[in-house]
């Protein structure tokens, strides 16, 4: 049996967004050329995507970093830039993605269902598509946004149609190895099976699969022993069979006390899962009994003497041995008509073929507070200024006047002077902090900034604010001699 990996963490990069091109037409005779600078192709996105032909977490576990291709720079004469390739990773059905805090965020069941779980960078727009009636002649381009990256985590929650519930070395590897083709470790000390091993068992015209789970043990559902990893794997088992070890050399045990003890660990598990997949409760699951062992003479005579009270509880009951494979085609009819009968009561979930994106943050606003580590300072916070200050080229002047332009239609600079910023108080966005210059200490408008320069925004390193005060100042003066 190959084996079965049923978590592993994996880091998704997305691709890069190209740049803009920033580009005037030229054509012999037309020295006025309009700008023709492309935007950039927006980056690849990683996609987790159900695949049923793939069973287990494995690849992952050897390859867990995963890039998805940046889109390509804008080129001149109005040529965008080609889109990043998208990274498709297939992954089994029922796979399960958490965040690495632990938080699901999605529950992958159906072929063809689709997470996206990075998505790429946006393409910068080329200076083409940034001219406008005020803008005629853009001197820049917006550059490409960086791909998101993370690390998730993925589980995969058997989706198995039996699945076994027993205490360690009852015998169910054993059990699945006598049905199924499957071959998983058996062996006499508990705590064999480390990981779930499906079988396939065919019998007459039905084929189900049947899940040898880990051995179970009170207090599992709190996490004892090997616990919650392996209750988990129950969740999705459309019928859970109970394998009682008659045989068992331990004298406080019996199998009343072993089912009612686990029944007890069933009763308190409570799923990670919503209970919406038609599945219900795991206390409301179909069961069986199975009494193994019975090839041992004292399992024999034990299965006897608790059959009859056993069988108050309404579930069928079958007696069998693993070894001496008495009583396992009586067994595999019944679990295939349960299964069957499941099925039919449960119609199986349509693929959904959805298609589901991390929950969306809301873009439209900002914030604003006091940065705690610089007096007088503040952070603006909001998707749409962290956005637009990696997009902006902080060596050209005319970019950061068109960010400045952005960020103060957004009403960054409305808020800032509300909460009582001073001019030349250091203000951060994203990765970048400067000093901030009210353009309006009287109420006019902002001007339209010209070609080449803008006086609001520059790039700061945080040292010398006085210095680069006065530099700005000398460059003002310098500017105003301009032709523009
Ligand atoms: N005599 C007898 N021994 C059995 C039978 N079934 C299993 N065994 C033995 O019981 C021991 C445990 O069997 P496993 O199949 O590994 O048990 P398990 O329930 O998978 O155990 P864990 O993986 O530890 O939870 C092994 O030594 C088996 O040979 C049976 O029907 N009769
Ligand atoms: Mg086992």
């Amino acid at each position: 049996m190959s084996r079965f990996v049923d978590r592993v963490t994996i880091h998704v990069s997305a691709g890069n967004g190209g740049h803009g091109c920033s580009s005037v037409h030229r054509e012999k005779f037309k020295p006025l050329g309009g700008p023709d600078g492309g935007n950039g192709g927006n980056g690849g996105n990683v996609l987790l995507v159900v695949d049923p032909q793939v069973h287990t977490l494995l690849d992952f576990h050897f390859r867990p970093h995963a890039k998805a291709g940046n889109g390509s720079p804008g080129q001149g004469d109005n040529r965008d830039g080609a889109t990043g390739e998208d990274l498709v990773l297939k992954v089994p059905d029922g796979t399960v993605v958490l965040d690495a805090d632990g938080s699901i965020l999605a529950d992958l069941v159906g072929a063809g269902t689709t997470f996206e779980a990075a998505q790429g960078g946006r393409g910068g727009l080329g200076n083409a598509s940034l001219a406008s009636r005020a803008r005629k002649a853009p001197g820049f381009a917006l550059l490409g946004e960086e791909g998101k990256e993370r690390d998730l985590v993925l589980e995969l929650k058997s989706v198995a149609d039996v699945g076994l519930v027993g205490f360690p070395s009852a015998g169910k590897s054993s059990l699945v190895s006598v049905l199924s083709a499957a071959k998983p470790k058996i062996a006499d000390y508990p705590f064999t099976t480390l990981a779930p091993n499906l079988g396939v068992v065919q019998s007459a015209g039905d084929v189900f699969t049947i899940a040898d789970v880990p051995g179970l043990i009170p207090g599992a559902s709190t996490g004892r022993g090997l616990g919650l990893d392996f209750l988990r794997h129950l969740e999705r088992c459309a019928v859970l069979a109970h394998v009682v070890d008659c045989a068992t050399l331990e004298s406080d045990r019996d199998p009343i006390s072993d089912i009612d003890a686990l029944e007890a660990e069933l009763a308190a598990y409570q799923p990670a899962l919503d209970a919406d997949h038609g599945l219900g409760d795991l206390a409301e699951r179909p069961r069986i009994i199975i009494l193994n062992k019975i090839d041992v003479p004292e399992g024999a005579e034990l299965a006897d003497i608790v059959e009859p009270e056993l069988a108050k509880r309404g579930w069928p009951i079958f007696r069998i041995s693993a070894v001496s494979r008495e009583g396992l085609r009586e067994l595999t009819f019944a679990l295939a008509k349960m299964v069957r009968e499941y099925r039919e009561a449960h119609p199986k979930q349509q693929a959904r073929r959805a298609v589901i994106r991390p929950k969306a943050v809301d873009e439209t606003g900002f914030t604003v507070i006091p940065d705690p580590d610089e007096p007088g300072g503040f952070i603006v916070r909001g998707t749409r200024p962290e956005r637009w200050i990696a997009q902006t080229a902080f060596d050209n002047d005319e970019a950061v006047g068109y960010l400045a332009d952005r960020l103060n239609r957004l009403g960054v600079e409305d808020e800032l002077v509300k909460q009582g910023a001073q001019p030349g108080a250091p203000v951060t966005i994203g990765a970048v902090t400067f000093d901030w210059e009210p353009m309006t200490p009287m109420g006019d408008d902002v001007p339209i900034t010209g070609r080449g320069t803008d006086i609001r925004l520059d790039r700061n390193d945080r040292a010398g604010a006085a210095e680069r005060k006065e530099q700005r100042r000398l460059r003002r003066a310098e500017r105003h001699g301009d032709v523009e």
